[in-house]
């Protein structure tokens, strides 16, 4: 089973999660966008959904599925969105695809976060896959400064805009032992818009695809 398959399999198992009515908030990738695909089959059920980024709310629209903007949905019921890594709390990092901002504010909106990911994703402890840090472009040096402060080395993504009009800083070597005070500590930089881990806020549901088939944490 490849793992494209494996993402595909716990994107089909987040729509049990989807009920008659609901404004849904969609994240962003390519495990998103299977969950997108195949809200398309079941687009009658659902009222409208609220994208985290502009490829999300293009793709939602070409299956002719009604998108929102944020501030006329309200609040959500549901929000559905993968991640680059999970532990078993449930403490994620995200922004492999650059849309961490809109992201976390969706998730932010909504009553219950639903990850989906293939299992590779599960780990013990965070800080493998870079963290993601979105940073308005004038604070790039001084943020890069402050995180080599706290461990890290920052990679600039070279030639990336976020949807919002600033710059990513890919934080490697980190080992982030307290994700919650980690991400409180980040995003009290100055110049930084906000970072990729999702701890003060996890997901409730993790629903992981591997090749046994497909586990839930909660
Ligand atoms: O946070 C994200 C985008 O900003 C994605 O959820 C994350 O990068 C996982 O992507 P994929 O589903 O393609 O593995």
């Amino acid at each position: 089973m490849s793992q494209d398959a494996m993402k595909k399999a716990a994107a089909e198992a987040a729509l049990a999660f989807v009920e008659p009515g609901m404004i849904i908030g969609i994240g962003t990738g390519s495990t998103a966008n299977h969950f997108i695909d195949l809200l398309a089959g079941i687009k009658g059920k659902i009222d409208a959904t609220v994208a985290s980024s502009i490829a999300s709310a293009e793709r939602l629209k070409s299956h002719g599925i009604r998108v929102l903007d944020l501030n006329e949905a309200g609040q959500l019921s549901l929000y559905v969105d993968g991640a680059d890594e999970s532990t078993e709390h449930l403490h994620l990092v995200k922004g492999g695809g650059g849309a961490l901002t809109r992201e976390k504010i969706v998730a932010g909106a909504s009553d219950k976060f639903v990850c989906i990911a293939d299992d590779s994703k599960l780990v013990r402890t965070l800080g493998k896959f870079p963290l993601p840090i979105e940073v308005i472009p004038m604070a790039r040096a001084l943020v890069a400064r402050e995180m080599v402060k706290m461990g890290g080395n920052p990679v600039l993504r070279q030639g990336f805009t976020t949807d919002n009009g600033n710059v990513i800083l890919d934080i490697h070597n980190l080992t982030i032992m307290n994700p919650v005070e980690m991400e409180d500590r980040i995003n009290r930089i100055p110049g930084v818009v906000t970072n990729g881990l999702f701890a003060i806020r996890p997901a409730d549901v993790l629903i992981l695809g591997g090749v046994g088939g497909v586990q839930t944490l909660i």
